[in-house]
């Protein structure tokens, strides 16, 4: 049975059809996770992935899903945040499909959205030359949100396309077009916790939205931060604002936590469709090569005069991304 109710109009019919395939396993992943705790723990650990990270049950059962569903149709490359390297899938495939097949790993038992990120490029003769590659030669990328309703969020390169999952039917149903992020948006996602860690562009751009009206920005924010980069972009597709995940002097994290092929790269794709910016913080995250398949990047992205705004911050002389640091040591005894 076709997963989406209506297929995308205008879309290559193979590059739709691997679409349908993604969808049909999200649509079976919500249902699970709609069940979980009462046949199965999807939030119990189940080892470590090549990158570190630790894994929960229900990354692995993700991961194999899309693996088993995507065999049959024209993926030729696998690229998974799950899998040390890419796998082969039908040698005379078409597309090299890039994925993160459970983002947000860390909400699965706190009942909070989670997602799958993927991203489809025509395949190459070598796994290296379809994947390590700047995210402009995306032919399709999108995310399927596990939240209080199930929503894919795909784009063809021709704007971004909703659909909604029925849970009578288990099917994908077409809502219509996304519109153009929000440009007024008073909402920023940063992991604070991280402050000490960050550079001082970083630190001086969310100390002038701590400091709200009574900064140089004159306005009031409020902040957010879900742990789930679905829910962030999901939350900025409809609301507008910004979200950063930048690098630190943490060990490991000289280039933030997001990995560029499978989730920013995708994420950027679709960001830039809905009229937003993507970037590291300065260039633009669609033109960035990656080293390696699971290359990390800073990432920051959003309604496109906000993310601007941010990459300003990174021009200013250290003395002005410095002064309200010294400010406050007036105060220290
Ligand atoms: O726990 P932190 O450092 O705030 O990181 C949260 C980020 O990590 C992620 O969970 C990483 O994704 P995975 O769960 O796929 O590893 C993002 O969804 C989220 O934005
Ligand atoms: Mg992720
Ligand atoms: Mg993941």
């Amino acid at each position: 049975m076709q997963a989406l109710d209506q297929m995308p109009h205008g879309a290559d019919p193979a590059l739709a059809a691997e679409i349908d395939r993604i969808a049909g396993v999200a649509a079976e992943l919500a249902r699970r996770i709609a069940r979980g705790g009462i046949s199965e723990h999807l939030g119990s650990a189940a080892g470590t992935n090549s990158d570190g990270d630790a894994q929960k049950a229900l990354d692995v059962i993700a991961d194999a899903a899309f693996m088993a569903a995507l065999k049959g149709g024209e993926a030729r490359h696998y690229a998974s945040e799950e899998q040390d390297s890419v796998v082969t899938l039908n040698p005379q495939g078409r597309f090299a499909i890039a994925i993160d097949p459970l983002d947000g790993s860390s909400n699965i038992d706190t009942n909070v959205s989670i997602g799958t990120i993927f991203g489809i490029y025509p395949a190459e003769a070598t796994p290296d030359a379809s994947f390590l590659r700047r995210g402009r030669a995306l032919l399709a990328a999108g995310y399927a949100i596990y939240g209080p309703q199930c929503a894919l969020i795909v784009t063809f390169g021709d704007g971004v396309l909703k659909y909604v999952l029925d849970p009578d039917t288990g099917r994908f149903v077409l809502t219509g077009r996304i519109a153009p992020i929000p440009a007024e948006a008073t909402e920023y996602a940063i992991n604070a916790s991280n402050y000490r860690h960050w550079g001082a562009p970083i630190r001086a751009y969310i100390d002038d939205r701590v400091a709200g009206s009574e900064g140089p920005t004159g306005t009031d924010f409020n902040m957010r931060w879900i742990a789930s980069l679905v829910a962030e972009t999901h939350r900025i597709l409809g609301r507008g604002g910004i979200f950063l995940y930048p690098g630190d002097d943490r060990p490991g994290y000289r280039n933030g936590r997001l990995r560029l092929v499978y989730e920013c790269a995708p994420i950027a794709f679709l960001i830039e469709q809905a009229g937003g910016r993507a970037t590291d913080g300065r260039e633009n995250v669609l033109d960035a090569l990656p080293d390696s398949l699971h290359a990390r990047t800073p990432f920051v992205f959003g309604s496109a005069n906000k993310v601007a705004r941010l990459a300003a911050y990174h021009d200013l002389p250290s003395s002005e991304t410095s002064a309200l640091f010294g400010k406050r040591g007036l105060f220290r005894s």
